[in-house]
């Protein structure tokens, strides 16, 4: 059983990790573009999150992992304006983002995808890119839909959410209600309305749920490209097989908290991270083989039940 640490000493350990790498000639030194503390949020008796330290490097790709409930899109909303974090700072390219409201995160080049909702199925593929584009300015929801609100602007959204279209592959689909698509092709609308804003940090939440396994190359494929632009890409996935091959860096959360972090190779056979997933402690260690095994079998269940989920 591996020995209980403080989150001192786990903080010590990552950024340690973190450093080693560095060392590695080609590998970039640390340079957050996000830096988090002490942030907390209670709902009535339950902490849903409550971490103490976290940093997203500039220019990664960063996986945020972690069992069903970890509060991992809870912590999306506190960084994102979109709830309110009960204490705890962060900071964005520097400036302070606590209590900064969504529209303004936004704007400031931090920008999240959304889950295609119905009230955003019943629009066109079109009308969803531009109300990506609303997200920069703070506009009312259907003011970003009315043709001429947008004056000397909508030329030019018009042309930045054609061009993305067509970059993302749904340019045949623009007029086509958003709800028609393909779960694969929802994702990619979801991240195309998201570049609407020219982010510096993207955050994916669960980019690879409920695609098909024909379109899931291609996903991975816009997502480094994110990366290859100078993009910083935080992402929540319950795919493995996403985290492994994408992300240069993995955070794990659990029950609220950060419990591990550290590059995909190590993470994914940490025993911490796999008693998270088990909810489970080992008495005896186990070996490599047995971890990876048990890693597999608890990603097969959070597969079944998010293709449960998704059939709904
Ligand atoms: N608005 C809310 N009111 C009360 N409890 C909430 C609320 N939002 C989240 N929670 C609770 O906070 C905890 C963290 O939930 P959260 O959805 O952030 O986890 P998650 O890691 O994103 O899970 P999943 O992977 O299943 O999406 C859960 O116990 C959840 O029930």
């Amino acid at each position: 059983m591996h020995a209980e640490s403080t989150i001192t000493e786990r903080k010590a350990a990552a950024l340690a990790a973190f450093k080693d790498l560095a060392r590695d000639p080609g590998v970039p030194k640390p340079d957050p573009i996000l830096v988090v503390d002490n942030v907390v949020r209670r709902f009535g008796g339950l902490t849903a999150v409550e971490v103490d330290h976290v940093e997203v490097q500039r220019g990664s790709i960063t996986a945020l992992i972690g069992p069903n409930g970890a509060g991992k899109t809870t912590f999306f909303n506190q960084l994102t304006g979109f709830d309110t974090a009960d204490s705890g700072s962060w900071t964005f390219n520097g400036r302070a983002m606590n209590g900064v409201p969504a529209h303004r995160v936004a704007r400031s080049g931090m920008v999240r995808t959304f889950q295609l909702t119905k009230a955003l199925s019943r629009l066109t593929v079109l009308e969803n890119m531009r109300l990506g584009a609303q997200q920069q300015k703070g506009e009312t929801f259907w003011r970003a839909l009315i043709p001429g609100s947008w004056r000397g602007q909508e030329n030019e959204i018009t042309e930045r959410a054609e061009e993305l279209l067509a970059r993302f592959k749904l340019d045949t689909k623009r007029d086509d209600f958003a709800g028609s698509l393909s779960g694969g092709q929802r994702k990619l609308l979801e991240m195309a309305r998201a570049l609407m804003v020219q982010p510096e940090l993207v955050m994916l939440d669960e980019p690879m749920a409920g695609v098909n396994p024909a379109l899931t190359q291609s996903l991975l494929g816009h997502v480094k490209d994110l990366r290859d632009q100078g993009m910083t890409v935080l992402f929540v996935e319950h795919d493995m097989d996403m985290v492994r091959d994408i992300s240069d860096w993995v955070i794990v959360m659990a029950q609220g908290a950060v419990i591990a972090e550290g590059p995909p190779s190590t993470i994914m056979s940490d025993e911490r991270v796999i008693d998270a997933y088990l909810g489970a402690h080992h008495d005896a260690p186990l070996s490599e083989g047995e971890l990876e095994a048990q890693l597999h079998e608890a990603e097969a269940a959070l597969d079944a039940e998010i293709e449960g989920e998704t059939q709904k």
